[in-house]
């Protein structure tokens, strides 16, 4: 079972180098497919590209050059790769069809946009591999069965979809399956979230019980911090499914946090590994791993969040106040990510993008009067560090180091909370200090 990226489809060099690893192994049998991604750092997703058309369509402005754009990333690769004639009246039908759809609100029409781009690439992906000699069968997951829950951008796997999905085990060529989305029970395509290619790939190696997921990318491994931020990190060779999920969801971005648990309920290990350097061993993902040196296995950065600092005297002793303080974020569709709390404070991390400017002032004002608290206010522009690793929760002195790094920069620590498994840290820092703070601890760990 392999999924590649869409930086491994961004052109016919890359889908060719995809082809010769396919080759390379019988066992790569199944093979999930993003949408053409960037070539180059300026360059623009597919998937971008497809919401910009769909939001043209929708408000009537004029979409020519956008549709342009797409038909000729396309173009290229057919060119590229020489797909010829049937290829490209393939493309352009299947374009014409998404724009004359009907579609019953914006929502929908959005998730069929998005999702084509993955579609248009498994079909064009499986007509190159035959082309080229290698049995391929295009699946479309309606007729595969990967259903999903109708919410678009956020679809939500229904668990009956694995015993549909261990049917594509009996198809005796190559399977080429596109990334990103599912249907629904009344049987529009909806999307995961964005990245959710990595999702399609874990649901379909529990589906056929894989021996082993590989997640192809366009890094040579996982590393222990952003390489947009230390230059050339450590890679990490192995890590735990425990990890890899605080990590993931702290802000690596190489592998999707809802990709886990469909691997993890079947016990299937991941590797993560380049395409553009298929020898090298890459990252091992599974749920042990031999004990490191290491306390502190990688740490992971996200920046825009906020928390709501409140306080009251004796919020202690009052049975209940935090779930009042959580019911009221509830009733205002806010979801909070920590709660650290003192003897007479607690925050709130949320991320920002869920305050708008007209709600803050309603939901302060409640929190204040429902509560009964003393103070409430918000802290903003603020950056969330993760520190993260099984051997932490037996290490005396973790926080201790980190703590010492960050005040030997002067760097301001606004929130500090551990996990309760304890093998995961988090600080709060103001946003301008994230960089800083990301290559001093880089420095005191690693
Ligand atoms: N800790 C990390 N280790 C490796 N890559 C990381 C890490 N944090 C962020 N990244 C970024 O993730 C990118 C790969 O993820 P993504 O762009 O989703 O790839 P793909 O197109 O293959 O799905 C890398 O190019 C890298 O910039
Ligand atoms: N193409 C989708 C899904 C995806 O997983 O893409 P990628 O493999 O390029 O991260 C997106 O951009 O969100």
């Amino acid at each position: 079972m392999v999924k590649f990226g869409g930086s491994s489809l961004a052109d016919g060099v890359q889908l060719n180098k995809v082809l010769n690893i396919v080759k390379a192994d019988k066992e790569r049998k199944i093979i999930v497919v993003s949408a053409p991604g960037k070539r180059f750092e300026k360059d623009e997703k597919i998937t971008d590209l497809l919401i910009k058309l769909a939001m043209q369509v929708h408000d009537g402005l004029e979409y020519t050059q956008t549709l342009n754009a797409i038909k000729e990333r396309y173009a290229i690769i057919i060119d590229q790769l020489s797909l010829g004639r049937e290829a490209a009246e393939l493309l352009e039908g299947n374009l014409q069809q998404l724009l004359s759809a009907d579609y019953d609100n914006f929502s929908e029409q959005l998730d069929a946009f998005k999702a084509s781009g993955e579609d248009n690439n498994a079909q064009l992906i499986a007509l190159f591999f035959n082309k080229r000699g290698l049995p391929t069968r295009y699946i479309d997951p309606k007729k595969a069965g990967l259903y999903v829950s109708d919410d678009p951008g956020h679809a939500q796997l229904l668990p009956e979809s694995y015993a549909n999905l261990q049917k594509l085990r009996e198809i005796p060529e190559r399977i080429v399956f596109p990334g990103f989305f599912g249907v629904s029970k009344g049987g529009k395509r909806v999307t995961f979230a964005r990245g959710g290619s990595d999702i399609t790939g874990a649901v379909l190696a529990n589906g056929v019980q894989a021996d082993l997921y590989e997640n192809f990318t366009d890094v040579d491994a996982i590393y222990t911090a952003n390489p947009q931020i230390i230059h050339q990190p450590k890679k990490i060779h192995h890590l735990t499914y425990r990890e890899m999920r605080e990590l993931s969801y702290a802000g690596f971005s190489v592998f999707h946090h809802e990709a886990l648990r469909p691997a993890i309920m079947a016990n299937i290990p991941i590797e993560v590994k380049n395409t553009n350097n298929p020898a090298s061993p890459g990252t091992l993902i599974t749920k042990e791993k031999p004990l490191e040196a290491n306390d502190v296995t990688g740490m992971a950065t996200s920046h825009g969040f906020e928390s709501i600092y409140i306080a009251k005297y004796l919020m202690n002793d009052e049975v209940g106040f935090g779930f009042s303080a959580l019911e009221v974020m509830a009733k205002h569709g806010i979801s909070v990510e920590h709660m650290p709390t003192g003897i007479d404070e607690m925050s709130l991390v949320v991320k920002e993008n869920q305050i708008n400017n007209a709600q803050e002032q309603a939901l302060l004002t409640e929190l204040k009067g429902q509560l009964n608290a003393d103070d409430v206010h918000r802290q903003t522009n603020l950056t969330l560090i993760m520190l993260v690793g099984e051997k932490m929760a037996t290490t005396i002195g973790t926080a201790a180091k980190a703590m010492t790094a960050l005040a030997n920069e002067k760097i301001e620590i606004r929130l500090f909370n551990q996990s309760s498994s304890g093998i995961s840290i988090m600080f709060a820092l103001e946003e301008k200090d994230e960089k800083k703070a990301i290559r001093a601890l880089y420095k005191a760990f690693f």
